[in-house]
């Protein structure tokens, strides 16, 4: 039977509450059957290197979204190394896993970049896009996606870093678990 996974694709740096939320409410809303969350090596438009090596991202991810059966890691993207273009990763996973489709979760800001994407239109006829509302974008592509509305969340990890970079408090943006990680791990000046 075919199998229906969301990807939810990100930097994770670090993973947030508006990750967690947009995660679950397109599970929720298409009843897909489980949501993999895909961790990047390197983001292939960030200029910015990342202050946290990969396998730390993942360590935060696996604490965020430990609890939940139906999230999982796809660490494809960082054994691969390399800049991550989703169009390798998506062509090797539907190689390895021809019985599902794939849905690939992406926010609002993502959205009004697609066209910019590496093969993008071979890629969005081998996943089916589903883009989400996120503050300050349109929701709008003139490439075939999903659309979902999720609650509207002013989160995003660069502004967790920054408010850890000036003293600020971050709890209630990402789980506890993680803060103590960060904490634990002098990660973004902590
Ligand atoms: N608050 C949010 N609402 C909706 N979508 C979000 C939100 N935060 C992240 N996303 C989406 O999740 C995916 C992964 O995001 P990413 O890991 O780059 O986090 P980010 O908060 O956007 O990071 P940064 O601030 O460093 O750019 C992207 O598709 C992004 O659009
Ligand atoms: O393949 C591309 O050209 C491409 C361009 C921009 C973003 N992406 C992917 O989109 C996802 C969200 O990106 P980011 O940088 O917000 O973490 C992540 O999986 C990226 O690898 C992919």
């Amino acid at each position: 039977m075919t199998k229906r996974v969301g990807i939810l694709g990100g930097t994770f740096d670090p993973p947030h509450f508006g990750h967690l939320i947009i995660a679950n409410e397109v599970l929720q809303q298409l009843n897909l059957d489980e949501i993999q969350f895909l961790p990047n090596y390197k983001p292939p438009h960030k200029l910015k290197a990342s202050s946290t090596t990969a396998e730390q991202r993942v360590e935060m991810l696996k604490i965020a979204i430990k609890n939940n059966q139906s999230f999982s890691i796809e660490t494809i993207e960082i054994e691969r190394k390399g800049t991550s273009y989703t169009f390798d990763t998506m062509s090797e996973l539907k190689r390895r896993n021809p019985e599902v489709d794939y849905y690939f979760i992406i926010g609002a800001d993502m959205v009004e970049s697609l066209s910019k994407w590496y093969k993008i239109d071979d890629l969005s006829q081998m996943v089916q896009f589903v883009g989400v509302s996120r503050p300050g974008y349109l929701l709008k592509s003139e490439y075939p996606i999903i659309t979902i509305e999720v609650p509207l969340i002013e989160i995003s990890s660069s502004s967790i870093r920054n408010k850890c970079e000036d003293g600020k408090s971050v709890q209630y943006f990402l789980p506890d678990k993680v803060i103590r990680y960060m904490k634990e791990n002098h990660l973004y000046g902590l």
